[in-house]
């Protein structure tokens, strides 16, 4: 469920007409939900409750700062991935205590950076990263709470580009291998072994592979626990997909992705961590665009927007579906016709969809993007020197540009020339 639904005809964020924030601020901008991203922590927050457990926000999905401290002041900590999202973490106002370094190339500077201002853990992804959060930590004279990533060779049966839990993908140690590199993070007086870490990857839509890497893990924790190890967090990671069409195939809810978690690893009585990313700001979040022109083409009709794969690469990258949907709703009985979806810029992978069936829309038209939330925005780029294009949160009946779009010159001006041009 998210927050963006006709209201007498007119696409509205919560209780803002879209068309109004068109007003305020042109297009095209990513419009995210209050509502919608309370909605859906809350509902990973209550499928944990009593369990001793956190929510980890995995910030790479959509890292505004209004969108952090949006999530932290419900409680939320943060899953991080680089030195940039750490510092974003921390402006927002989230203690050291409440965030999560992962990751496959922590930087001895991200590391150092991170044990200074104050980390959960870090969720280790190899034997040399190990060797060098050690050495890093001694050099600071303290001991860094740590779990190590296993990589349970499960099949997440997602899109291969964000699969992460097969034995050919770059992430964590082979779970084979687990005993003997927990054996040698045992040794390391830098580090404090804490527990097991396991993401398997994203847009999971069947619970079926976490449950078998769950019941892997279990199994480890108790031969881990045997070892002499003192395994009392687990951190499953993310994933949990979200419906990005209004099929009544939808994946699996929060609740069940809950009970799945009780089921598997709750007689082990650990902490429980987990780090949704998609399902809190997918549907929370919508790009807004308008029809610059519609061209006729060779059997076919095209709807160019001023929205472009470099503001929502998705498409491009995954050949990920998005409903396109009018801003002004179209009146019971009009007929839909198939358009090619595409933006503005110069390659013909530029292209959001094929054939989609629309009502008929003309040059001016608004249109939106659903499900643009996550990976939308964080993933966008200048290419063809495209502005980044504003991000605008509403709450209620209020909005506000929390990202502004930056003028040319300041574009430009982030560049500096040599002193010999
Ligand atoms: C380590 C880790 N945690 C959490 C996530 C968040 O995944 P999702 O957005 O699918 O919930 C990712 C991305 O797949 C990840 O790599
Ligand atoms: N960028 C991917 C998700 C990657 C998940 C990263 N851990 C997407 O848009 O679907």
């Amino acid at each position: 469920m998210d927050h963006f639904l006709y209201q007498d005809g007119r696409l509205c964020a919560e209780d803002v007409p879209v068309a109004e924030i068109v007003a305020a601020v042109g297009t095209p901008f990513y419009c995210y939900s209050t509502a919608t991203l309370t909605r859906h922590f809350r509902l990973f927050d209550e499928a944990l409750a009593g369990m001793d457990h956190l929510v980890c926000y995995a910030m790479k999905a959509a890292s505004n700062q209004a969108i952090l401290k949006t999530l932290a002041a419900l409680g939320a900590g943060m899953d991080v991935v680089s030195g940039g999202e750490y510092a974003r973490a921390r402006a927002a106002g989230v203690p050291g205590e409440r965030i999560v370094f992962s990751g496959v190339g922590k930087t001895r500077a991200e590391m150092r950076m991170a044990l200074e201002g104050g980390v959960r853990q870090f969720n280790v992804e190899s034997e040399p990263e190990m060797a060098a959060l050690n050495a890093v930590a001694l050099d600071m004279g303290v001991q860094v709470p740590i779990t190590i990533r296993v990589n349970p060779d499960v099949d997440a049966r997602t899109h291969a580009k964000i699969a992460t839990g097969k034995s050919e993908n770059k992430f964590g140690i082979p779970i084979a291998r687990a005993r003997e590199v927990y054996a040698e993070a045992a040794r390391l007086p830098g580090l404090e072994v804490v527990g097991i870490d396991v993401h398997i990857g994203s847009q999971l839509t069947e619970l079926t592979p976490f449950r078998l890497a769950y019941e892997k893990v279990a199994d480890l924790t108790v031969q881990l626990r045997e070892d002499g190890h003192d395994i009392r967090r687990l951190d499953l990671g993310g994933g949990l997909g979200i419906p990005y069409t209004r099929s009544n195939e939808a994946p699996p809810l929060p609740t069940e992705y809950g009970a799945l978690i009780r089921e598997t690893l709750g007689h082990l009585g650990c902490e429980i961590e987990i780090e949704p990313g998609r399902l809190i700001a997918g549907n929370a979040g919508i790009l807004v665009s308008e029809v610059i022109y519609v061209k006729s083409g060779e059997g076919r009709d095209f709807l160019i927007l001023d929205a472009a794969m470099n503001d929502l690469i998705r498409p491009a990258m995954y050949d990920a579906h998005h409903d396109i949907v009018p801003v002004a709703e179209a009146a019971p009985g009009v007929e839909q016709r198939p358009y090619d979806v595409v933006g503005p810029v110069c390659e013909s992978g530029d292209t959001f969809a094929r054939g989609r069936m629309l009502p008929p829309l003309v040059a001016g038209d608004l249109v939106a993007f659903r499900s643009a939330g996550a990976y939308g925005a964080v993933m966008s780029s200048e290419y063809n020197t495209r502005p980044l294009i504003p991000e605008v949160l509403v709450h209620g009946r209020e909005f506000a540009v929390i990202r502004a779009r930056p003028t040319f010159d300041e574009m430009i001006n982030r560049d500096t020339i040599p002193e010999w041009l």
